[in-house]
């Protein structure tokens, strides 16, 4: 017998690695934060006979879910603007809130908020790019949530930096300071090509190479910004950024709904990570993401929710729908994207584009415990013959009941063991009363 930490059973376990597996009644085995065995109930119990029990009757567990790209302090920003445009939202609403609004306890319990509602819909992971990052990353961390955190860059100034090179600067201080952490990592984030100039990104470029770190950025989000590309540079934003050697399996290009077969090939040959961001580019009419193109010709593509204020909300599940619903219209082919790709897409994809799959992403042996319990029991997923295709074309986030993050359950039947929901609810009407309120004088 081995002396572990605890064991937990589900009638099903979708790995996602090995692919194409679904375990049937077995366990996992957590010990000392990560997965030590995958093993069929019954030999569980002999093998394990002191660990602790958790017994999840009608439920299958898969590895956390991965946003790959968010603004999570956004969420007290949510609904502010509908109905828009990208430039018109950004430029006319979100900016000028922003300039008003932000500052370290707008970042903190925006944050605290967003982590609140990802956590109970099955994400474990998220990729930050926000003003104040340290604060994302210090409320990540009290809750036990994993994220990576930008550091972000941008020509204007704000009230966290005054110029790229500020910005810069204090990201350093960021990466020194999380250096080793086993739940927070960083990544450069230069906001996008038509708000970082060339010679910051030329910085991101040799510092991101010499720390090893990703390259987070919006990237082809519209016609627009390829227009102004085109105006300003007088070539494309992708073709700029292959110029300023930015273009590798570090760059995470959040959108890319506007792309030349060329450009896909070009994506795929420099190993660059493409985050579909599918209910964002839909509010925002930014256009379609040619996802089932980009995965034949080999782009690693993960998902995320952006911010709360352009989605209007941080559902994985959602995403993961719309993803292979998206890409069947646009392909003219039912079978492009099928469940298991999505799922794929919206846990080790994720991984893969953030440099953490030897960590997280899937249900393997020597991982660390990111783990989500999805209820299939109840009658809107009956019957089931295919737990995957439940996960993907049925459920709502609702039904995930149980969270680990690193062996640590945050959730448990869908209540916080690490957070305050009443807290994070007096808080965000406190915030909510005091934006309305400048709403109307204004
Ligand atoms: C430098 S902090 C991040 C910055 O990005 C803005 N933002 C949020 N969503 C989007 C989007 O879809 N495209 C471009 N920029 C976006 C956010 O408001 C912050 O200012
Ligand atoms: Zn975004």
């Amino acid at each position: 017998m081995q002396n572990i930490n605890t064991l937990i059973y589900a009638p099903w376990i979708i790995p996602v690695i090995p692919e194409n597996q679904i375990l049937e009644n077995h366990c996992l085995a957590i010990h000392q934060g990560r997965i030590v065995d995958c093993l069929p109930r019954v030999q569980a119990e002999v093998r394990y006979r002191d660990a602790h029990l958790i017994e999840l009757t009608q439920h299958a567990l898969i590895p956390g879910l991965v946003n790959a790209h968010t603004h999570s302090p956004m969420s007290l920003l949510r609904g502010l603007a509908d109905d828009l445009p990208l430039m018109e939202w950004l430029e006319g609403h979100i900016w000028p809130a922003e300039s008003k609004w932000v500052s370290e306890t707008f970042v903190r319990d925006g944050a605290l908020l967003a982590i609140a509602e990802m956590l109970r819909g099955g994400i474990t992971c998220f990729n930050d790019m926000y003003f104040f990052p340290e604060i994302v990353a210090q409320v990540a961390t009290e809750v036990g949530m994993r994220a990576v955190i930008g550091m972000i860059v941008i020509d204007f100034p704000s009230r966290w930096a005054k110029t790229p090179e500020d910005y810069i600067r204090k990201g350093l201080e960021l990466n020194d300071q999380y250096r080793d952490h086993p739940l927070i990592k960083t990544a450069f984030a230069p906001h996008a090509p038509y708000t970082v100039s060339d010679e910051p990104l030329k910085q991101v470029a040799i510092l991101a190479k010499e720390l090893n770190v990703p390259v987070h950025m919006h990237l082809h989000e519209t016609t627009e910004e390829v227009n102004r590309s085109l105006a300003q540079y007088g070539v494309r934003p992708l073709e700029r950024l292959q110029r300023l050697e930015l273009l590798s399996s570090q760059l995470l290009a959040v959108h890319m709904t506007q792309l030349t077969d060329r450009e896909i090939q070009t994506l795929a040959t420099s190993g660059t990570h493409v985050i579909h961001c599918p209910e964002s580019n839909l509010k925002l009419a930014s256009g379609f993401c040619p996802v089932a193109k980009l995965s034949q010709a080999g782009v690693n593509i993960a998902l995320g929710t952006d911010g709360a204020a352009s989605n209007n909300d941080l559902d994985m599940f959602v995403e993961m729908r719309l993803a292979a619903l998206l890409a069947k219209a646009l392909a003219g082919d039912a079978s492009a994207i099928p469940a298991k790709q999505a799922l794929r897409m919206a846990t080790l994809n994720g991984a893969k584009a953030l440099g953490l799959e030897q960590e997280i992403g899937s249900l393997e042996i020597g991982k660390v415990a990111d783990i989500v319990a999805v209820d299939l029991g109840e009658l809107e997923t009956q019957p089931l013959y295919e737990p995957t295709s439940q996960l993907v074309y049925t459920v709502g986030r609702d039904r995930v009941s149980d969270v680990w993050i690193a062996g640590q359950q945050v959730l448990k039947k869908r209540q916080f063991t690490t957070l305050d929901e009443s807290l994070i609810l007096s808080q965000t009407q406190a915030w909510a009363e005091r934006i309305r309120e400048t709403r109307k004088s204004i």
